[in-house]
C-alpha cells in the first residue's frame, strides 16, 4: 500500500514519526517535515513506512552519499540536520524516558546537544564485510538478507578504501561466506582480518594486534577486538571523560566496561590507582598489556560489581554497551562515594534512564555531551558527568 504523508519529528532508530488515520508509522528515509508518499508496511508494529518518492523536499535534503547497502541511513540529509536530527532524538528520549532529568538539566543551565567531530566521511577507521558467493567484498542491504559487492565505502578511512579498490590482489586471501574487517589503525598502516589471521599485505600475516596512537599514548588492540571506530573518537573520549571528571593525580579510579584501555591507560598515568571491570577475555589481555598499572578483573559486570566495585573511589568511569547500566547498576554508582562519576552512553534511551535513575539517588549532572561519532549514521555517543 502506497500512501501520501507529512513526516513528523524523528525519533530513535533513524526513522520520523507520521500518523495515518491515529496509527502510528516509522518513516525511513523522509526529512521531518517533508511531504512524501511511503511503501506501508503492515507486517510489523508499529507500521514501517519507506519513501518512494518525495513531494515537496525539504532544504534539508541533499543526494545520499552512500545508498549502495546499509551503514548511512542519514545519507540523505545535510549534515547540520543529521546533528540537529540526533539533537531531537536525544531531547526527546530525556523529556519521555527520564522522569524529572529534563527539568533537573534545565534547572542547572544544562542544554543537550549534538556536536560536529571532524568531517562526515572518510573518519571510519574499522569496516566489517562479508564475502559473496563470487568471492567479493560486500555488505548487506539495508535491513536485508541479501549481499552487495561494494567498490567503496564513503563513511571508511582512505586506506581501507584503498584496500577495498584493489581487492583483486587480495585473491585468495578470503573465500566466499567469510567475514573480513578492513582497519586503518592510528599507529600502523592498514590490516586486513580473516577469521583469526590478519593481514598487512597480500599474503602477508602479522600480529593478531594492531597499534593505535591518540594523546601521546600507544594501545596495542586485538585486531578483531572492540575499539571505538571514528579516528578522534579516542582523543574526543578521553578529553571529554577525564578532563570532565576533573581527574586529580591523588584520585582513585573505579572504570567499568573498560575494553582494551582506552581509558585505562591514560587514567593510571593521570591518577593514584586504577582498578578495572571489563567481561570480555580478549580485551582483557590487551587491556593487561596496555596498562600494566591498573587492577584489571576479568569479570560480567552488574549491580552487584558496580556497587563492590566503585566503594572506595573518587572518581567513577563507565562506558557500557548499548543496553546501558540500567537502573540498579546507576543507582549502585550513584550510592558510591565518588566526587565524580563520568558515564559514556551510546544508546539515548539507555542514557536518560541510567542518568535519571543517578538523579533520583542524589546524583548532579555537571555536563553532558553528545558528539558525532557516527556522521551520516543515526547513531550518538554521549558522555555525562555526574558530581
Ligand atoms: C562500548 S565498549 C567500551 C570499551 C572501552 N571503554 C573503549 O572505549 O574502548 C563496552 C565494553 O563493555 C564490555 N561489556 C559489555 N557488557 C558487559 C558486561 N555485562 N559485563 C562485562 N563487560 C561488558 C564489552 O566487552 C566492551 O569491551
Amino acid at each position: 500500500m502506497r500512501i501520501d504523508i507529512e513526516a513528523g519529528q524523528p525519533v530513535h532508530g533513524g526513522y520520523t514519526l507520521a500518523r495515518i488515520d491515529g496509527r502510528i508509522v516509522l518513516v525511513e528515509g523522509a526529512a521531518p517535515g517533508e511531504k512524501v508518499e511511503v511503501e506501508i508496511d503492515d507486517t510489523q508494529k508499529p507500521w514501517r513506512g519507506t519513501v518512494t518518492a518525495v513531494h515537496e523536499p525539504s532544504a534539508d535534503r541533499v543526494p545520499h552519499i552512500w545508498d549502495v547497502a546499509g551503514g548511512a541511513e542519514l545519507g540523505y540529509l545535510k549534515r547540520s540536520a543529521q546533528l540537529d536530527w540526533k539533537t531531537a532524538v536525544l531531547n526527546d528520549a530525556i523529556d519521555h524516558l527520564g522522569g524529572g532529568l529534563a527539568d533537573h538539566l534545565k534547572q542547572g543551565g544544562l542544554t543537550v546537544k549534538v556536536n560536529e567531530v571532524g568531517p562526515g566521511l572518510g573518519t571510519r577507521t574499522r569496516l566489517d564485510l562479508e564475502v559473496d558467493e563470487s568471492g567479493k567484498l560486500a555488505m548487506y542491504a539495508h535491513g536485508t538478507n541479501t549481499l552487495v559487492p561494494i567498490d567503496s565505502m564513503p563513511l571508511a578511512a582512505v586506506a581501507i578504501n584503498d584496500i577495498i579498490a584493489d581487492q583483486e590482489a587480495w585473491t585468495g586471501t578470503w573465500q566466499p561466506g567469510d567475514s573480513v574487517r578492513i582497519l586503518a589503525p592510528s599507529g600502523q598502516g592498514p590490516a586486513v582480518a580473516v577469521g583469526k589471521d590478519v593481514y598487512r599485505a597480500p599474503g602477508q600475516k602479522t600480529s593478531s594486534r594492531v597499534m593505535e596512537r591518540a594523546a601521546g599514548y600507544t594501545w596495542e588492540v586485538t585486531a578483531t577486538g572492540f575499539w571505538q571506530t571514528h579516528e578522534k573518537a579516542p582523543v574526543t573520549l578521553l578529553d571529554a571523560v577525564i578532563k570532565g571528571a576533573r581527574l586529580r593525580k591523588s584520585d582513585r579510579v573505579a572504570e567499568f566496561y573498560g575494553g582494551a584501555g582506552l581509558f585505562t591507560l591514560p587514567l593510571t598515568k593521570q591518577a593514584r590507582a586504577v582498578r578495572m571491570w571489563e567481561g570480555n577475555a580478549g580485551a582483557v589481555r590487551d587491556a593487561k598489556r596496555n596498562a600494566p598499572d591498573a587492577k584489571i578483573t576479568q569479570s560480567p559486570i552488574n549491580a552487584k560489581v558496580l556497587a563492590e566495585g566503585s566503594r572506595g573511589a573518587d572518581v567513577v568511569i563507565a562506558d557500557p554497551s548499548r543496553s546501558g547500566l540500567g537502573i540498579p547498576g546507576a543507582k549502585a554508582l550513584a550510592a558510591s562515594d565518588a566526587q565524580a562519576i563520568a558515564l559514556v552512553s551510546c544508546d539515548p534511551a539507555a542514557l536518560a534512564r541510567d542518568v535519571s535513575a543517578m538523579v533520583e539517588e542524589g546524583r548532579t549532572v555537571q555536563s553532558l555531551a553528545s558528539y558525532d561519532l557516527f556522521p551520516h549514521t543515526m547513531h550518538i555517543e554521549a558522555v555525562t558527568i555526574l558530581s
